[in-house]
């Protein structure tokens, strides 16, 4: 990392740079002064828009005492258009804040947790579309009253719908994002998460249909009071419009001027709408990085390949899986199995490398570890047992507490598993806090982990946004947050993939020298065979959903057993030429090569593991 921290730019300040922003701004203001020279009339002279004066009807605008003249009662204009802005921007307020405060939270509600809360919201929303708005509206009227609270608050109810659509389909957006999982893992809690990072990417577009709606509502709520549907003891601007309409022949301008009024402030909500919208959008998308796609993946299941099946976990192991199977709906009612009886044991203080080609299930294995599959997909069946006790045989918030308090997570892509939005300081203490710990306190522990990491500036880091950050420096950062919470387990998938050579056999020391202070062991998802030479004491291989071979590190590269092993064996690209087929010298060569490394890194460990 080169560059020094710099401040982003106020989404704020960048939205006052826009010209049609500052327009919407100005007639705003021009709205907002006059609201608040309403009420101050209505406190200082209350009768002041009623009173009328007999000897100068229709008095034209510049008369002297009345700006813009005197309607068909004498009274003046200027004064009952102020006052009308009051009643017509409270009715407008009202109709807004029900929508608002139904619409985002059941839509946050809906998007994050789905299930049946998601489809009883989402019946509910679409019941409240299928009516015909203006006639509810009218038979509310017509039941309960002219009321303009009762009449802003239904056409509130029927603008919600609108806002928990749009917010539920951005949360389901975001949900996906890896950093949401990273997250999870750290242990923040649900409303921390929707809080935090769930809403700011929600805001750009509900600011747009804020402003949207809030036009919607002066203009509903003018042409009720027009149609003569308003409250007869209140002065809006709709009144004064059907005031001027029936004065047309006499005095046209009755009509104009709370017209202008009504367009003016609808004008400026639409700009200001979008220049906001704008400025959150560009501030969000500015460092966003590209997130992984983890759509149902189009890639065919190979079929599995018979072979020697894997021994059965052994009762000491920390961690074991046994006969995993994970499902995802195939689009047709039936399920696919992605992961398809996989056993595998982690021996604590031990490392496991989980290889295999792409799409064999490594990833989807350890989601279930970690608890975090994607709704969509279900265990079907097998064990998962940690430290002896059988996961998945728990309720849910239990299981999801054990697990976090236990295995920590280092994801495959570390710039989409950090919050753009925030500094790392942020990211690393927000979980320390979230479990009590003090602000104070939280800093100099993320200092110390950054130091720890090998970040020779820990403070410039801490203020840090991520787009400011190297990969590797995110992914020491991502390794300081997942052992902050000093776990007996650490799942890192792929963890050296997105990093230059020279980056990779650091982040691989660092893990070393981690996992040996901190007595954890580790389950290293990856394709690299170096890695698997360089750090692990076993191997799983994983073909097709199933783990068709087990063994020490050695013992797989002298002699894999499956023909699956020695298949990606023979794929190492060599130094100077691909191999056609494994060969046994060569991968001999290469695994000593790995090991003479893997003693001089960490000589107080023996081939194999001292623990297994
Ligand atoms: N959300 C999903 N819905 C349906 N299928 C999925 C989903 N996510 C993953 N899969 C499928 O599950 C299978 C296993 O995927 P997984 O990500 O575990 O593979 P992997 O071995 O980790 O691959 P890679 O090394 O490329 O990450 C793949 O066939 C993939 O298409």
């Amino acid at each position: 990392m080169s560059a020094a921290p710099a401040r982003r730019a106020s989404p704020l300040r960048a939205a006052v740079r826009n010209p049609l922003t500052v327009a919407g701004l100005v007639l705003l203001a021009v709205t907002l002064t006059a609201l608040a020279a309403a009420f101050v009339i209505g406190w200082v002279d209350p009768s002041g828009p009623a009173k009328a004066n007999l000897h100068g009807l229709n008095a034209p605008p510049g008369t002297p005492g009345h700006l813009l003249g005197t309607d068909n009662g004498g009274r003046d204009v200027l004064i009952r258009l102020v006052a009308a802005t009051k009643a017509t921007m409270l009715g407008a307020a009202v109709a807004l804040t029900v929508a608002v405060a139904l619409g985002v939270p059941a839509g946050l509600v809906a998007g994050y947790r789905g299930g049946w809360a998601e489809t009883a919201l989402e019946w509910l929303a679409g019941l409240a579309m299928s009516l015909p708005s203006l006639m509810v509206l009218m038979a509310i009227i017509a039941g309960l009253g002219t009321s303009m609270w009762i009449s802003m608050t239904a056409l509130g109810c029927m603008m919600a719908p609108a806002v928990f659509r749009l917010v539920r389909a951005q949360v389901h957006a975001v949900r996906r994002e890896l950093y949401i999982d990273a997250a999870k893992v750290a242990g923040l809690g649900d409303a921390r998460i929707i809080a935090r990072h769930v809403l700011r990417v929600v805001r750009a577009p509900v600011v747009l249909m804020v402003g949207v709606m809030s036009g919607v509502a002066v203009t509903v709520q003018t042409g009720l009071d027009f149609i003569g549907l308003g409250d007869p003891s209140t002065i809006t601007w709709g009144r004064m419009l059907s005031e001027g309409f029936e004065a047309l022949d006499t005095n046209r301008l009755l009509f104009v001027w709370p017209g202008l009024a009504m367009v003016s402030t609808v004008m400026s909500f639409l700009l200001l709408g979008n220049g906001v919208r704008d400025a959150l959008q560009r501030a969000d998308t500015a460092t966003r990085p590209r997130g992984r796609d983890r759509s149902p993946a189009s890639r065919p299941v190979p079929p599995a390949v018979p072979g020697p099946r894997p021994k059965p976990p052994r009762p000491d192991e920390l961690l074991s899986v046994c006969d995993l199977v994970v499902g995802y709906p195939d689009g047709s009612g039936g399920l696919v199995e992605v992961v398809r009886g996989a056993t595998l044991g982690l021996n604590a203080e031990s490392t496991l490398g989980l290889v295999g080609e792409s799409g064999s299930g490594k990833t989807q294995t350890a989601f279930a570890l970690l608890d975090l599959l994607p709704r969509q997909a279900t265990i079907l069946s097998g064990e998962i047992r940690l430290d002896g006790v059988d996961l998945l045989s728990l309720p849910p918030a239990e299981r999801e507490r054990t697990v976090r308090r236990t295995i920590a997570y280092v994801p495959q892509e570390p710039m989409s598993n950090l919050d753009p939005a925030f500094t790392i300081g942020h990211q690393l203490t927000e979980p320390l806090r979230a479990r009590g710990v003090g602000r104070a306190e939280a800093r100099a522990r993320a200092r110390g982990l950054l130091a720890r990491m090998g970040i020779s500036d820990p403070d410039r880091v801490m203020r840090s946004y991520p787009h400011q950050i190297s990969g590797g420096m995110a992914q020491r950062v991502l390794i300081a947050g997942a052992v902050a919470t000093e776990p007996r387990i650490l799942v890192a998938d792929e963890p050296t993939t997105a990093l230059d050579v020279t980056v990779q056999s650091e982040i691989l020391d660092l893990l070393r020298g981690l996992q040996a202070e901190m007595r954890m062991a580790i389950l290293l998802v990856t394709h690299d065979l170096g890695v698997v030479a360089d750090l692990c004491d076993d191997v799983a291989v994983m073909r097709a959903g199933r783990v068709v071979e087990t063994a020490p590190v050695d013992v797989f590269f002298r002699a894999p057993g499956h023909e699956h092993s020695r298949a990606l064996l023979a794929a190492v690209p060599d130094e100077g030429h691909v191999r056609p087929d494994y060969d046994a010298e060569a991968a001999s060569a290469a695994w000593d090569l790995a090991y003479a490394r893997k003693t001089s890194a960490s000589p107080d460990r023996s081939l194999g593991g001292a623990g297994r």
